[in-house]
């Protein structure tokens, strides 16, 4: 089977396409793969699947390292872009793609980056999903007795962010997995530190759902600045720094979709047997 490794600042796929080679992974083929030392090593493997629904271009599925499916992938939507484009699997530059929870769009650029239409972010408690009865800009969660305050929504994905005063010192190995399983979230969550630069910039940590503390998270990026933006911190473009480079993150608001800006590369090709 064939495969290519690609990144999109540092997040990292085996990409994988399924429509010239139908296969099938299971849950312990996927983590064994993932393995950054007995196998390929990932974050997120992508699969590109023919399309499924009228007006799309591609179906697009997502498995964290961890061996389970998921909903969405920011950065992993980029390179799936310039993967079908490199590929020769189309010509065109404005796609359409279908993932589990509905349909996102991607443009590419001339100077290799890629925009992502990433859909319009969900607040609501159930549909993250949190289980709080009732929309809050902040939710208290309690670990080991010390109370986090967090915003909360749906990028397709659950994400929660926390802000915090120094980015370097954020504890994101500490607190990132007892949030990220915390039972308030049933479908465990990713968990964001965001430190406020300005009311334009950002830095960002997430720690992953599946996976742990990666380079850089697109849907986390976009979930972040929803949140600063609704609680009047952040404007309508905002440039988000993460520990594997740069995405700028443009919003207009409530009910307007999200779009996000940033590279992807194609790192290797190669051929495994599974
Ligand atoms: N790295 C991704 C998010 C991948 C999925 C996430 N770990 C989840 O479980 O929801 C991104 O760039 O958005």
């Amino acid at each position: 089977m064939s495969f290519a490794k690609m990144q999109g600042l540092g997040n990292d796929f085996m990409v994988v396409d399924t429509i010239s080679q139908p296969v099938f992974f299971n849950e312990s083929q996927i983590k064994k793969l993932s393995d950054r030392h007995f196998g390929i090593g990932f974050d997120q493997l992508l699969l590109v699947e023919p399309p499924q629904q009228p007006n799309t271009d591609f179906h697009y599925r997502i498995f964290n390292a961890d061996g389970k499916e998921v909903e969405q992938c920011g950065n992993g939507a980029r390179c799936l872009a310039r993967f079908v484009k490199i590929m020769g699997l189309t010509w065109k530059y404005k796609l359409r793609i279908s993932t589990l929870k509905g349909v996102i769009s991607a443009r590419m650029h001339k100077d290799g980056n890629v925009t992502v239409d990433m859909g319009v972010p969900n607040f609501e408690p159930d549909r993250i999903p949190l289980r709080y009865a009732n929309r809050e800009l902040n939710y208290a969660v309690d670990v080991d007795g010390i109370k986090y305050s967090v915003g909360a929504v749906s990028m397709g994905n659950p994400h929660c962010v926390l802000e915090v005063d120094d980015i370097e010192q954020a504890p994101v190995e500490r607190v990132g997995p007892a949030i990220g399983q915390h039972h308030l979230f049933p479908q465990q969550v990713n968990v964001g530190f965001m430190q406020i630069l300005s009311d334009r910039e950002i830095s960002l940590r997430v720690f992953e759902r599946g996976v742990g503390e990666t380079m850089a998270c697109g849907s986390g990026a976009c979930a972040a600045v929803a949140i600063g933006q609704l609680q009047q911190r952040l404007g309508s473009k905002v440039k988000v720094h993460l520990p594997g480079g740069d995405l700028t993150i443009d919003w207009d608001g409530e009910g307007q979709p999200l779009l996000m800006t940033g590279p992807a590369e194609f790192v290797f090709e190669g051929q495994i047997e599974i």
